[in-house]
C-alpha cells in the first residue's frame, strides 16, 4: 500500500505523445503547454473511497484526504485485501471522484447513471443516496454490466436497479423521471494517457470528433429523462474540447430547456473555456481538471438545469411483486431464524428461483434487460431459502441475529473457498454473517463447529498476509 498513492513510471511518456495532439494542445494551452507535457512523465496518483456505511477500516493510510471530496484518499489499496472484498472501500482516480461530487444527490431521489460500468460513479452517487430512493445504474456492454453489478454489491448498494439497455431505451422507458443523470460519456480517453499509456494508440486527430459524435447521440436521450429543475452532469475524461466545451455549447444551443449551472472550484481545479468552444461564457462554468494543477487525472465535469421537461412524463406503472405463498412462507422462515428484520412483500420480486428486493419506485420493467431488478436477497431451493453474498453485504450491523468474527487467517480461508472451523460459536446449526475486523464477508451455514463456505465460487481468490 503507498501512502502518498503516487505511483511512479520508468518511461517518459512525453516523448510517446502523438505529434498530432502535440501540436493541438501547444496551440490551444498557449504558455502553460510545457507544464501540461512534463505532468505527462511524473507519477501517477491513485485513490480511494471509503464507504460511509461501513466500520472505518483500521489500517488504511488515511493520511492524505482527496480536498474536494466527503470520503475520498490518496493511496493505493489492493483488490485481494479485506477492505476491498468487503466494500469499505472502493478504488478511484481522484480526479473521478469530482464527478460525484459534483452530482451529489440527496437521500430519496431518484438518479440515473446511464453510463455506468465499472461502478465508480454509481457506488459514489449510492454513498450520497445512502441507499434511499432509486439508482437507475445502466451499462450497454454485456460483460461490463455484470461487472457493474459485482461492484454494486460489493459496496453493499441496496438501492439500485442494474439494466444493460441502449439510451434510446432508457429514454422510452423513463421520459421526465429522474431527478439527477449522470452522462459519464465514453471518450477519447486522452486524460488517462498518463495512466494507461496504451490508450495512446486509439488516438488520431480525428478520434475526438467520432466521439463526440456518439456523444451527441447519448445526450439527445439523456435530456428526455429528466424531471423539470433535475439536473444533468456531464463528465469526461479528455481534454479534448469537441467532447467537453463544444458539446455543451451544442447542447445549450439545441436545448434552450438547460442551462449551465456553476461549479465551485477549488484545489487547483480551472474554470471550463468558452474560447475553446463558441465563447458562450456560461461555460466558464464548467470544470476542467489538468494533471499540472492538481493531484489527478484529466477530466472535465459540467452541470446542467432542466428548465422545463423534454417530452411528457408516462403515467408511473410500478412493477408488480411476484411472490408465491410457499416462497413467502420459505422467506419469513428464513427470515424469523436469521434476521432481525423481515421485507416488504409490496418489493420482492422473483426472477426464475432468484428473490430480489425492488428500490421504491421501480418501474414495469417490461421488455427492459434487466442485470439485477434490485438488491439479490438469495435463492429459493428445495424447501430453504438460501441467503446470496449480496445480502451479506449490504445489510447494516444490526439485521443479523447471529455474526461470527473470523480471524484474518480464517478470511483469507473463506475467500479462497474453504471450509472453516471456529470454536465456542453461539449456535450450532444455521445461517451467520461472518464478519472480519468488523467488516461483513459473507454468510456462512454453522454445522456443529464448521463453517460451510459460501463465498461465490466465481470470485474467490488467493489472499497474500502482506497485501491487507
Ligand atoms: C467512461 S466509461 C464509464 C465509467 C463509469 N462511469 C465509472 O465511473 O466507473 C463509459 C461507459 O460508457 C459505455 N458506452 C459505450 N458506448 C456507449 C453508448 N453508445 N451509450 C451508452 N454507453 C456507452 C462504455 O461501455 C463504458 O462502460
Amino acid at each position: 500500500m503507498t501512502v502518498t498513492g503516487q505511483i511512479r513510471k520508468k518511461e517518459f511518456l512525453s516523448l510517446k505523445l502523438p505529434e498530432a495532439f502535440i501540436t493541438k494542445y501547444t496551440r490551444l494551452l498557449g504558455d502553460s503547454a510545457p507544464a501540461f507535457f512534463a505532468s505527462f512523465d511524473e507519477p501517477v496518483y491513485s485513490g480511494f473511497r471509503l464507504n460511509p456505511l461501513r466500520e472505518q477500516p483500521t489500517d488504511l493510510p488515511l493520511t492524505d484526504p482527496v480536498p474536494y471530496t466527503h470520503w475520498g484518499y490518496y493511496g493505493k489499496v489492493s483488490g485481494r485485501s479485506l477492505p476491498h472484498q468487503s466494500g469499505a472501500v472502493y478504488s478511484q482516480e481522484p480526479s473521478a471522484m469530482f464527478v460525484g461530487e459534483v452530482a451529489q444527490p440527496q437521500p430519496g431521489e431518484r438518479v440515473l447513471d446511464l453510463c455506468a460500468s465499472p461502478g465508480g460513479k454509481s457506488t459514489h452517487l449510492s454513498s450520497f443516496l445512502q441507499n434511499q430512493g432509486l439508482l437507475v445504474s445502466n451499462e450497454i456492454m454485456p460483460k461490463r454490466a455484470k461487472v457493474l453489478a459485482e461492484n454494486l454489491e460489493r459496496f453493499g448498494v441496496a438501492n439500485a436497479l442494474i439494466l444493460n439497455e441502449t439510451p434510446e431505451k432508457i429514454a422510452k422507458t423513463f421520459p421526465v423521471f429522474f431527478d439527477k443523470v449522470l452522462v459519464d460519456a465514453p471518450c477519447s480517453g486522452e486524460g488517462m494517457f498518463r495512466k494507461d499509456p496504451d490508450a495512446m494508440s486509439y488516438w488520431t486527430p480525428e478520434y475526438p470528433q467520432a466521439c463526440a459524435d456518439r456523444q451527441h447521440d447519448i445526450l439527445r436521450e439523456a435530456v428526455k429523462v429528466l424531471k423539470p429543475g433535475g439536473e444533468l452532469i456531464y463528465s469526461t475524461c479528455t481534454f479534448a474540447p469537441e467532447e467537453d466545451e463544444q458539446m455543451i455549447a451544442w447542447l445549450l444551443a439545441t436545448y434552450p430547456e438547460f442551462e449551465v449551472v456553476p461549479i465551485t472550484k477549488t484545489a487547483g481545479i480551472v474554470d471550463g473555456k468558452p474560447e475553446w468552444a463558441d465563447g458562450n461564457p456560461a461555460l466558464a462554468g464548467t470544470a476542467r481538471l489538468f494533471p499540472h494543477l492538481m493531484k489527478g487525472e484529466g477530466h472535465f465535469v459540467a452541470k446542467l438545469r432542466c428548465r422545463e421537461a423534454i417530452g411528457t412524463a408516462k403515467k408511473f406503472k410500478g412493477q408488480r411483486p411476484n411472490l408465491s405463498v410457499e416462497q413467502r412462507d420459505l422467506l419469513a422462515k428464513f427470515a424469523k431464524t436469521t434476521l432481525t428484520q423481515t421485507f416488504d412483500h409490496k418489493q420482492l420480486l422473483t426472477f426464475g428461483d432468484q428473490l430480489y428486493l425492488m428500490p421504491i419506485d421501480t418501474p414495469d420493467l417490461g421488455k427492459l434487460k434487466v442485470v439485477r431488478p434490485g438488491l439479490h436477497l438469495g435463492t429459493f431451493k428445495k424447501n430453504r431459502f438460501e441467503p446470496s453474498y449480496a445480502l451479506a453485504l449490504a445489510l447494516p450491523a444490526d439485521a443479523v441475529q447471529t455474526e461470527i468474527p473470523i480471524t484474518m487467517a480464517d478470511w483469507r480461508q473463506v475467500v479462497h473457498g474453504d471450509t472453516i472451523t471456529v470454536t465456542g460459536l453461539s449456535i450450532n446449526k444455521g445461517w451467520a454473517r461472518l464478519t472480519c475486523e468488523h467488516q461483513p464477508v459473507a454468510f456462512g451455514k454453522v454445522v456443529g463447529q464448521t463453517i460451510k463456505n459460501f463465498f461465490p465460487k466465481g470470485l474467490r481468490f488467493k489472499a497474500y498476509e502482506d497485501e491487507q
